[in-house]
Order: structure tokens, then C-alpha cells, then sequence
């Protein structure tokens, strides 16, 4: 299997976790980065402030596109002037939680533009992440594979079947681990308010939630199964569950949060 070649345009939050899980991973792509304050740039890769800075010598197989949606337009313009016929031999995977492959072809310049459009977490920066992915009609088999086998290197990929569908991506695993993070949060501060140690606090619910995570990665059982187990009858844990799972808490609030994460990404595209 030959290395493939990466542009990696935009290396903050996404880009960064990506770059990370990937030279992590045991096949890393060969890197050249495009982004004008990345400080921590992998050995054996080449940084590029500006897309004019962009070598002759760079044939990216793929080109990963992880601006701001707002900044993607200008972005592909710019690539276009600087990489010329090179851009007609790559494909664009772009990690943007908006912009259709139809507007990201046309800043292309080309109609036909092969692009993949991803929604990935940043739990690939340790390997763990989770990727939902669409291949325009215009991406080849070969082109497709590669997409997949990249993001794979940092975690589970599930491709989609219509472009749509990733902003159901976005709702539960693209925009998610925020959720988990914040439910950290609050559970550590709770701990401290309950009068345990800040460290103490912080060990006891990392653990549980890195623990939790390993069960559902692990067994085959369903969440519920696993919940259910941890509730005994008239205990603890259905004492707390009866809080959380009152019909106006979490059952409202779990959709009604995912629906303005969509709503949000609509108003991305535009
Ligand atoms: N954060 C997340 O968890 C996820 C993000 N995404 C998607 O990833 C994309 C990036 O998000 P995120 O990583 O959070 O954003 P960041 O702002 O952290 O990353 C974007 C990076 O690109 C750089 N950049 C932008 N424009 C240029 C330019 N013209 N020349 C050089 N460098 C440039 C930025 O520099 P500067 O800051 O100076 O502008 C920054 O370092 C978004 O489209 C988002 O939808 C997808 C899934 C998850
Ligand atoms: O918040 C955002 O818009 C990006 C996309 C998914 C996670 N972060």
C-alpha cells in the first residue's frame, strides 16, 4: 500500500485532532500543512502559512478542508490559482459542518470535483473517533476507499448514503463529545460542591466515563442493558434516573438539543 499524500488545510481544534491521530496511527500519511499559527507541527511534515507559500513540488492525493465554513470559499479559491491542474488530481475531503458538495465544487472550479464530505470528532486526536462520511457521485472507488482508510486510522468511520444525513452526524457524534464534556463538568463541580477533593472529584468521574466508554465500545449489549444493570430497584441510581428521565428532562431535552445543532449547520451552508 503506498503512503498517500495529505494537504492538510486548517490545523486548529478539527484539523489539529486529526493531524495527531494520524501521525499516532501506525501508517501516517505524508503531511503537508497549510495554516498560519500551528506551533507543533510533526516531524517529516512542512508547514505553508499562506496557500501561496504552497510548493511546486506538492501532490496532494487528498485534500482535507478543515477552515471555518465561512472561510472555505475563499480558501479553495486561492488553492485553485496556486495548485492549477494539480487540484484536478486530488480529491477534496472537507470536515466543515456545512457548505454542499455542489458550492465546495464550484469554488473548486470544476463541477466534477471529486469531494468527500466528513463529520468527524475530535476524539481522533487519541484515536477514537467517530467519522460519518458522503462521497459525491463524482469520487472514484479508489478515492472512496482511501477517505475511509484515512479516517479509519483515527477511529470508527460510517459512510452515509445521502449528503443530508450528516447533519444527523453532527447531532450525535460531530457536535457530542461536547455533551459528554459538559456532563464532566457538571459532575465534577457537583462532586465539589458534595464536599469531595477538586482531584478527587476529577479522578472518580474521568475514570467512570472512560470506563463507560470501554463497556459500550467492548460488549455487545444494548445502552439500555448496561443502564438498567446499574439500577437497582428502589436504589441509588433510579432515585437520580427518576430526575433525568422525567419526560420534560432528558427525553425533551436530548432531541430538542440535536435539532438546533441542525438547524445550525443549515444556517452553515448558506
Ligand atoms: N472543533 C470540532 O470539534 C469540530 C470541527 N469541525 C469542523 O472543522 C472546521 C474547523 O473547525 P475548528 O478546528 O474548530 O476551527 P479552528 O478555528 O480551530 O481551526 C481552523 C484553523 O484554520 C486556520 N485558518 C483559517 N483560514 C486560514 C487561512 N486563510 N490561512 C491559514 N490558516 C487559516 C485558522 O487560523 P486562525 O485561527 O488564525 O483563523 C485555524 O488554525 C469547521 O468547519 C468545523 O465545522 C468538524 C467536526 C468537529
Ligand atoms: O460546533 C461546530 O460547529 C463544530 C462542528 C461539530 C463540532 N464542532
Amino acid at each position: 500500500m503506498t503512503t498517500p499524500t495529505l494537504l492538510l488545510v486548517g490545523c486548529g481544534k478539527m484539523g489539529g485532532a486529526l493531524m495527531r491521530g494520524w501521525v499516532s496511527s501506525p501508517n501516517p500519511p505524508r503531511l503537508f500543512i497549510l495554516d498560519r499559527k500551528i506551533q507543533d507541527a510533526p516531524a517529516g511534515s512542512t508547514v505553508f502559512r499562506t496557500p501561496e507559500e504552497i510548493t511546486d513540488d506538492v501532490q496532494p492525493d487528498i485534500i482535507v478542508l478543515a477552515v471555518k465554513p465561512a472561510g472555505a470559499e475563499p480558501m479553495l479559491k486561492a488553492l485553485r490559482n496556486v495548485l492549477g491542474s494539480r487540484m484536478d488530481k486530488a480529491a477534496l475531503l472537507s470536515v466543515m459542518a456545512g457548505k454542499s458538495c455542489e458550492k465546495l465544487a464550484e469554488w473548486c472550479g470544476r463541477a466534477d470535483m471529486p469531494i468527500i464530505r466528513t463529520m468527524p470528532n475530535t476524539p481522533s486526536s487519541v484515536g477514537a473517533g467517530s467519522t460519518g462520511l458522503y462521497a459525491s457521485p463524482h469520487v472514484s472507488k479508489a478515492q472512496k476507499e482511501l477517505a475511509i482508510r484515512l479516517m479509519e486510522q483515527v477511529g470508527a468511520v460510517v459512510p452515509v448514503p445521502h449528503e443530508e444525513d450528516l447533519r444527523s452526524v453532527i447531532a450525535i457524534a460531530g457536535s457530542a463529545p461536547a455533551y459528554v464534556f459538559l456532563l464532566a463538568e457538571l459532575l465534577e463541580k457537583t462532586g465539589q460542591e458534595l464536599g469531595l477533593e477538586k482531584k478527587a472529584a476529577r479522578t472518580l468521574v474521568r475514570s467512570m466515563i472512560y470506563g463507560v466508554g470501554k463497556m459500550l465500545h467492548e460488549l455487545p449489549d444494548e445502552a439500555e442493558t448496561l443502564r438498567k444493570n446499574v439500577t437497582s430497584p428502589n436504589g441509588t441510581t433510579a432515585a437520580a434516573l427518576n430526575v433525568f428521565m422525567a419526560e420534560e428532562n432528558w427525553p425533551r431535552l436530548v432531541p430538542l438539543a440535536a435539532e438546533a445543532a441542525i438547524k445550525r449547520s443549515r444556517e452553515l451552508d448558506d
